[in-house]
């Protein structure tokens, strides 16, 4: 075995999180010193195995949380496991984040996460999936050291720690196009419900546009309304997500080129935020 697990980072419904140590680096130079595993009994783990499969195959999207691979172990009362090695998100998740900051998060890092979500979700749609499940828990924080290039307008420069934020949990991913079954004549519901989409909850439709209602339902503090206290750019864009007529609903491209995000990551932009009321506006208590 070249990882030891290490404490628990999170349980979800079907598998738990470790951290994890690797223990013999160079046996795999590719694997972090430090990663995540999600790990299940083997006989409970076919989602998991199917997550793997997919994390690995949108292994060049810099968006989502990268997948190094799967490994089976035997634990210490001889139950066989298996366990997916994850990118580590040493931030916890965006939930976890709002939470910490109580208020909620300033405009410029809404913006920037908002960019890399919708990134990663364009991605994903471009390669015929549906996420089903896109919500603050399932965005993981990676925290990086940077350049802050404001201050060098000052004539200083500062390195500071920048969170990424990049979409994780891919157990409720389906094919775009693929109809769920329903059941006793119901439609088949996946993913949270307080997110989703009427027409997944009416009719178990879970197709790329249901992707996009879910970013406005964690923008709009988990109701389908524009909280107030918004930004002009920041109100639009939630407009754009929270239509119910799916012809009008708007892509993920689409959402890209909203001035909303489109600036985001503009070092000259976020100052210009930072220096107006706005940036101590926070769009409200989920980003
Ligand atoms: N790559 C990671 N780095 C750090 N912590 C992680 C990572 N992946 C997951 N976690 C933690 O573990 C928790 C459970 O993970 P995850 O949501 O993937 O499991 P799940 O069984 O699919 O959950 P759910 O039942 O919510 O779908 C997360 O909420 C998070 O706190």
């Amino acid at each position: 075995m070249m990882w030891r697990r290490g404490k628990i980072l999170g349980k979800g419904g079907s598998a738990m999180v470790y951290l994890a140590a690797v223990v013999s680096p160079t046996s795999n130079d590719l694997l972090p010193s430090l990663m995540a595993v999600k790990s299940a009994p083997f006989y409970k783990s076919r989602c998991l195995a199917k997550e793997e499969r997919l994390l690995s195959d949108f292994a060049d999207c810099p968006h989502i949380i990268r997948c190094f691979g799967e490994d089976l172990t035997i634990e210490e009362d001889g139950e066989q496991w298996y366990n997916m090695l994850l990118e580590h998100a040493a931030g916890g998740s965006l939930a976890d984040r709002i939470q910490s900051f109580g208020r909620g998060l300033p405009e410029s890092e809404v913006r920037r996460f908002t960019k890399s979500l919708l990134m990663g979700i364009s991605y994903i749609h471009k390669k015929g999936y549906v996420h089903c499940d896109i919500k603050p828990h399932n965005n993981m924080l990676l925290v990086e050291e940077k350049d802050d290039f404001s201050m060098s307008l000052n004539g200083k420069r500062k390195r500071v720690q920048e969170s990424t934020a990049k979409i994780a949990d891919f157990g409720l991913a389906k094919r775009a196009g693929k109809k769920l079954k329903a059941k006793e004549n119901k439609p088949r519901l996946r993913g949270t419900a307080l997110y989703m989409a009427p027409e997944s909850i009416l009719r178990g439709e879970y197709e790329p546009h249901a992707d996009i209602w879910t970013v406005g339902i964690g923008f709009s503090e988990k109701v389908p309304e524009i909280p107030s206290g918004l930004s002009k750019e920041a109100e639009d864009f939630l407009k754009k997500c929270l239509v119910r007529d799916l012809r009008s609903r708007w892509t993920a491209d689409m959402l890209l080129g909203h001035p909303f995000v489109s600036a985001a990551n503009n070092a000259l932009h976020n100052l210009l935020i930072a220096s107006t009321p706005a940036s101590v506006m926070s769009v409200s208590s989920y980003f």
